[in-house]
Formats: structure tokens, sequence, C-alpha cells
């Protein structure tokens, strides 16, 4: 199986930096996590993922159609891997026909609201029960998000009840903006979570490798590519 070689590079005292042997370098395969990004239309879901994969904040968007797919190389512990970010449609009839593609094996869930509009937090219960209703392991991780945080004046669903929420339903809450460049670390966060959190928890098997079942996947739209350097921010 081939991971990483931080561990090797730990105790080399070879005056090597940590990190992949350079010489293996076409030999070290890349873990792929494919993350899935759930909410209502008008949250914020493109906007997020186009601040963690782009690093930026889209001037302007339209309601997304299918998917959107997305990715970014990160590299933790010396080990690089690709988070695979799908974009979801927020209105029904533009996620219908895809919904079953959106939760075959996805490695974790984002689950976002607004938190200007309460709306979009009485309807998580709803997207919860969708992704319970297509079989999601336990083991996959879950997190919260409150986007919007800069409409500070509008806020309607306050801290308190989305943190008793997340708590509920075994979460971890981020508030955040995808527009405030201030807020971009913590946007960043959200996803180096998720990725810390899937590389400790077992051996995922890496692309091309077999007993890894092949996912007929819709023509990906792949919008940006950037790659980054994190440690673990949990
Ligand atoms: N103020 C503010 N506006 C935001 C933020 N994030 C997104 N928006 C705005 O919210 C609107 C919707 O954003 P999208 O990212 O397209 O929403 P979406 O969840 O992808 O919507 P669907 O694709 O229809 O599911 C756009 O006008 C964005 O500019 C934010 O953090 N703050
Ligand atoms: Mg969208």
């Amino acid at each position: 199986m081939s991971r990483g070689a931080g561990g090797m590079a730990a105790g080399g005292g070879g005056g090597r930096p940590p990190g992949p042997d350079p010489a293996l370098e076409p030999y070290v395969q890349t873990r792929i996590f494919k993350i899935i990004v759930i909410g209502d239309s008008n949250v914020g879901k493109t906007c997020l993922t186009f601040r963690f994969c782009g690093g930026t904040f889209p001037g302007k968007t339209e309601a997304t159609i299918g998917v959107d797919f997305r990715e970014k190389t990160v590299e933790i512990e010396g080990e690089r891997i690709k988070v695979q970010v799908w974009d979801t449609a927020g209105q029904e009839r533009f996620r219908k026909s895809m919904v079953e593609h959106y939760y075959r094996n996805v490695h974790a869930v984002v689950f976002v609201y607004d938190v200007t509009k309460m709306s979009s937090f009485t309807n998580l219960k709803t997207w919860i029960e969708e992704c319970n209703g297509h079989a999601v392991p336990p083991l996959v991780p879950r997190v919260l998000v409150g986007n919007k945080c800069d409409l500070k004046d509008l806020i309607q669903v306050p801290s308190s009840l989305a943190l008793k929420f997340a708590d509920a339903h075994n979460m971890l809450l981020f508030e955040t903006s995808a527009k405030d460049p201030q807020e971009s670390q913590n946007v960043d966060a959200i996803f180096m979570c998720l990725v810390c959190r899937l590389k400790a928890q077992r051996s995922l098997p890496c692309r091309d490798t077999e007993g890894w079942p092949a996912q007929p996947q819709p023509q990906p739209r792949r919008l940006d590519e950037a790659s980054g350097k994190g440690s673990c921010p949990c």
C-alpha cells in the first residue's frame, strides 16, 4: 500500500527535509478524498468550495446544476492528498437525477446553512435525512457550516442554537464567511479538519487500487485546482 512517506522522513537524519523521498515521487500514489457539500440553494456552497479550492470569492454565481467538481491537493504530514470537492445543487430540479452520485463512495459530508436565513437551518434535518437515506456509513465524518457570518446585522440563527444542533448530530460546527477574506483560513479549516480525520481513520484506498469500486460519475466540470500545504488544524 502506498502512503506518504512522512514517517520515513521523521527519523531520517540524513539532512533531507521531511516528506516523500523525491526519488520515489513517481511511485507514491495520491489518495483521493471525496467530500460533498450539501444544503439549501443560495446558502453559499459554491462560494465556500471556490474559496477553498481557488482561494477567492467568486464575483458572481449562478445556481449549480447537477454538480460542480473542484479539486485541491493538500499536504499533511508529508502525504499529498487530493481533496475532491463535490459542490452540489441546492435546487431540487437541478439535483434530483444526481443524488445517487453525490452519496456514492463519499468520504465526508459538509452540511451548509445560511446564518441569515432561518429556513436554511431548519431544513438541515431534511438534508440529514437524505444523507441517512443513502446508507452513508456512520464512520463518514460530517460537519456543519454556518455561512455568511460577514452579514452581522442580519443574523437569524444564533450560534447557541446551531451548536446544540451540531452536538445532537455529532458534528463539529464552523461559522464562517466565504466572502470575507479574513475568514479564508477558517474555510480551509473546515476541509482540512475533515482530511485530517480521514487520514487518521483508516487506510483509504488509493486511486487505481483494486477493490475501490468504480464510480459511474457524471462528467465533472473541473473549474480550478490549487495546491496548498497545511498542517492538521484539529
Ligand atoms: N455576504 C455573503 N454572501 C455570500 C457568501 N457566500 C455566498 N454568498 C452569496 O450568496 C449567493 C449564493 O451563493 P452560492 O454559492 O451560489 O449558493 P449555492 O449554495 O451554491 O446555491 P445553489 O447552487 O443554488 O445550491 C451569491 O449571491 C453569493 O455571492 C458569504 O459568505 N457572505
Ligand atoms: Mg451552487
